[in-house]
């Protein structure tokens, strides 16, 4: 039995009081971690300090992104080693919005995966398609690649313990939730390409979870599907109550 993740992912949202704030009223309320992961994905310059609060409690802080250099002349990027040493425990890697608007590649997110591992980070490694792709019914084809890139070089027990996150690009912060059908679909397929590129063991362990305008109202039935094992979560995740009811529906998956 896989136990779900329910990562938010804050994106560039919040002050350090609203950050604060939340991390003060969920820090308690979400679930134990036998139950439930969950997981909160927080702008850079606020990691520290959550990471300190929510220390003995079984909220886990992550970042969404990071280079895959250890150190060096790279301004503006912030380092594995770096995330690490402030105990942040989980990283987003190749969401979105990276690949689009920041242009990352296959090859940027394959080896931030390896230096995830490096570190000790549990990756959550993004990969989706676009409408047009969709439509062109070039989906399974696309994510397929995405998925190879990403685990290219792993060991197997590595690539057993990597978090991937289906999300569709059309069903990101758009209000339009892939059915939990059509989900199901890719994650089953993701499932089969861990078993073919790794091995089986490592596609019965591996966690997928579901992104793409995920709430309350319809967290319970994507969890339900068979290879749904999770959510990275946008928009619901930035409100406490919101994030408490979608760990609360992990924790019955
Ligand atoms: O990382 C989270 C995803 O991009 C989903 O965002 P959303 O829940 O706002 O659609």
């Amino acid at each position: 039995m896989r136990k779900q993740v329910i990562a938010g992912n804050w994106k560039m949202n919040k002050v350090h009081t609203e950050a604060e704030d939340f991390i003060q009223t969920s820090k308690n309320e979400v679930p134990s971690s036998d139950q439930v992961e969950s997981v909160i994905c927080a702008p850079f310059p606020f990691l520290q300090k959550l990471v300190e609060e929510t220390k003995g409690t079984p909220l886990e802080i992550g970042a969404q992104n990071m280079h895959f250099e250890e150190k060096g002349a790279f301004t503006g990027e912030v380092s594995p080693v770096m995330l690490k040493e402030l105990g942040v425990t989980y990283v987003v890697l190749g969401h979105s919005e990276r690949r689009e608007i920041f242009k990352e590649t296959d090859e940027e997110v394959n080896k931030k995966v390896h230096a995830a591992f490096n570190h000790n980070l549990t990756p959550i490694i993004c990969v989706g398609e676009t409408l047009d792709q969709r439509e062109a019914d070039q989906t399974m084809d696309h994510v397929e690649g995405q998925v190879k890139k990403a685990l290219e070089g792993l060991t197997d027990e590595q690539a057993a313990k990597v978090i991937i996150a289906y999300e569709p690009i059309w069903a990101i912060g758009t209000g339009r939730t892939a059915t939990s059908e059509q989900a199901n679909e890719v994650c089953t397929h993701i499932r089969k390409v861990v078993a073919d590129f790794v091995n089986s063991d490592a596609a019965e362990a591996v966690r997928i979870q579901y992104g793409g305008s995920v709430k309350p109202a319809n967290v319970d039935e994507l969890l339900s599907q068979s290879d749904i094992d999770g959510a990275l979560v946008g928009g619901a995740s930035l409100e406490a109550d919101s994030f408490l009811k979608l760990v609360e529906a992990g924790k019955h998956e």
